[in-house]
């Protein structure tokens, strides 16, 4: 193939969506120096070589937050494919509604429960917007089994 001067290699991201079972869902804070500091996100990270996405969220929340996802495996939710720079992003969102543990805000600024409704309230990075709207939406339309 010779396309690749127009399609930037993947940055294949995942992250997941923690509903509680009050509805509430858990966004974090990015810290200081990193890409995106200062803004709401879902927890996740990239996907490494030779790992499945739901083995990188499984990586990725135990690094993050302290937890293990338990009971139903995470539900895909919906994506979002946007240029990053010299990358091109694809997030991959996945709905946690069980897990094993506390969450606590082991590699972020802070976390926090945020109401679905008051989702939009939160500064996010571009991508996150629409899945953010998709979850809310997908929470008040009771598509997602809570725990
Ligand atoms: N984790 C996460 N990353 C997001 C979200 N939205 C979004 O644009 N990103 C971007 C920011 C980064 O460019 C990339 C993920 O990077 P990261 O720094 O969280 O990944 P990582 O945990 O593997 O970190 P590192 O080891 O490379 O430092 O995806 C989101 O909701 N969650």
């Amino acid at each position: 193939m010779t396309d690749s001067v127009t399609s930037p290699p993947l940055l294949i991201v995942v992250a997941g969506a923690l509903v509680r079972d009050d509805g509430r869902v858990l966004l974090q804070r990015r810290g200081a120096g990193k890409e995106h500091a200062g803004l709401w996100e879902f927890p996740g990270g990239k996907v490494e070589p030779g790992e499945t996405p739901e083995a990188a969220l499984a990586r990725e929340l135990a690094e993050e937050l302290g937890i293990a996802p338990s009971g139903p495996a995470p539900v895909p939710l919906s994506f979002a494919s946007e240029p990053a720079g010299s990358r091109h992003l694809l997030l991959l969102l996945f709905v946690v509604t069980r897990w094993r543990g506390e969450p606590r805000a082991l590699d972020a600024a802070e976390i926090a429960w945020v109401e679905p409704e008051r989702l939009g309230d939160r500064l996010m990075p571009p991508a996150d917007r629409p899945l953010a709207a998709a979850l809310a939406c997908a929470l008040s339309g009771g598509m997602i089994e809570r725990a």
